[in-house]
């Protein structure tokens, strides 16, 4: 039994770019089954009247930090090492796993009502973002986020917990598993190095933090000499399947490094400049021909973890900065937030793209919206006048997670309810602005 998406507009990656067709699209087993005709022996339990409607691959948030919702708007305003040192780090040593698993949920909840169907997530508290995630019916990449240096054994520690985490939810198949070495300022070379040659030996990816601000910049040219792309380069961190995120200060050296070694960039445009960083050079990026996707960052920093927000503010800011209004189209900052972030994490024979054989993750667009209306260019509308509200269903593998806005896998109220009780506990709540 299956779902019928019945006569619907949906969005098509063909050789010549993004494309809009209409027709039926076939969902069983977890797998898109066929688009357009027919298959001999299917049979729906569902239909899904495509009117005014318009499917969508979902969203792949490629560096985010689930569990920090919880921090949401806690720290504003503040520089990079003020935010990360002075404020967030003190909160989340006195976060307990609960507050993760909560923080994670609400970060799941934000995502899915705006259209996002994956996560590449870099977490501190194992067991907790992975949970969340197999009772959402959401889709992750989960890294251990790793901090050590030489061979000491919280480093140890913490990728050993990468591994238990990776063993005890083995069975849900939405869940994939890298390690995240946090920095080049908060790992040393000796435990980049362990990291790596861990990662070659698992056959696990690496999701690390790279060349974010000048402070990390200045940090690593006085103790290495040489750039953090370099750095991580010489560690072998990109000798697996690599996904930088942030990649602000590059120089034309660190882009040849990412374009040879294959290594994935994720772009945070809401979060590198809240932090007053600046924003990655992506359109060199992609004249060079580097996969670069689409990150929110978690949202202590963002503050919020919609896709839509984010390829709005990645089209504008290039366009702006280089003064070509070409430049990160509309049609580009789509495949970015999807496609790329698919193939950033290995997925890209499962997700990213709406086509037979793949995992059915789509979100369903209501066209009946001010943002579309009219109707004339759907792809300009989800790039430049879409905001998240419109994605009126998603699935998931195959499932069926929200319907007409109502998350069904989820329970909201009791997230909120959980956010109350953290807030008070934390003792934020009564901050006066
Ligand atoms: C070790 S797990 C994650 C760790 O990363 C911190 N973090 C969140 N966002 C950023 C960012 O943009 N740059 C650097 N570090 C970040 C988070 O607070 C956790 O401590
Ligand atoms: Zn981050």
């Amino acid at each position: 039994m299956g779902i019928l998406l019945k006569n619907i507009q949906m969005l098509l990656y063909t050789e010549k770019g993004p494309v809009v067709k209409r027709d039926n699209i076939y969902i069983e087993d977890r797998i898109i089954k066929a688009i357009g005709e027919r298959p001999d022996t299917f049979s729906e339990d569902k239909v899904i009247d495509g009117t005014d409607r318009f499917a969508i691959p979902g969203m792949i948030n490629a560096h985010t930090h689930s569990y920090m919702a919880f921090l949401r708007n806690v720290a504003d305003d503040l520089s990079f090492m003020d935010w990360l040192f002075g404020t967030i780090d003190p909160l989340e040593q006195k976060m307990s796993s609960e507050d993760a698993y909560w923080g994670a949920n609400l970060a799941i909840l934000e995502m899915m009502k705006s259209g996002t169907t994956c996560f590449n997530d870099m977490q501190m508290n194992i067991h907790q973002t992975t949970r969340a995630v197999k009772e959402s019916g959401m889709r992750a990449v989960i890294c251990r986020g790793l901090v050590g240096s030489g061979n000491d054994e919280a480093g140890r520690i913490r990728l050993n917990e990468a591994y238990e985490e990776r063993e005890a939810f083995k069975d849900c198949d939405r869940l994939n598993f890298f390690l995240g070495p946090h920095a080049p300022y908060t790992c040393d070379e000796e435990y980049l190095k362990i990291v790596a040659s861990e990662a070659k030996k698992e056959k696990m990816g690496i999701h690390i933090h790279l060349a974010e601000s000048l402070s990390e910049m200045e940090g690593c040219a006085e103790k290495y000499h040489c750039t953090p792309i370099e750095l991580a380069e010489r560690c072998g961190l990109f000798d697996v399947p690599a996904i930088a995120a942030h990649c602000v200060n590059v120089n034309d050296g660190d882009l040849d490094i990412l374009k040879e070694k294959n290594v994935s960039v994720v772009t945070n445009p809401a979060s590198n400049m809240k932090l007053g960083n600046g924003f990655a050079p992506v359109a060199k990026m992609l004249e060079k021909g580097i996969n670069v996707c689409l990150g929110t960052d978690g949202a202590a920093s963002n503050n919020s973890l919609n896709m839509f927000h984010e390829m709005n503010l990645l089209s504008l800011i290039h366009k702006g900065v280089a003064k070509v209004p070409q430049c990160i189209s509309a049609k580009e900052a789509i495949q970015i937030a999807t496609i790329n972030g698919a193939k950033a994490l290995g997925l890209e024979q499962q997700i990213g793209s709406i086509e037979v054989g793949k995992k059915a993750d789509l979100a369903i667009i209501n066209l009946r919206t001010p943002s579309f209306m009219p109707k004339n260019n759907l792809i300009a509308g989800l790039a430049y006048s879409a905001n998240g509200s419109e994605v009126e269903t998603v699935i998931i593998d195959g499932t069926i997670t929200m319907e007409n806005r109502n998350v069904l896998t989820m329970d909201e109220e009791r997230i909120y309810f959980e956010m109350d009780q953290i807030l008070k506990k934390m003792g934020l709540e009564n901050k006066v602005y």
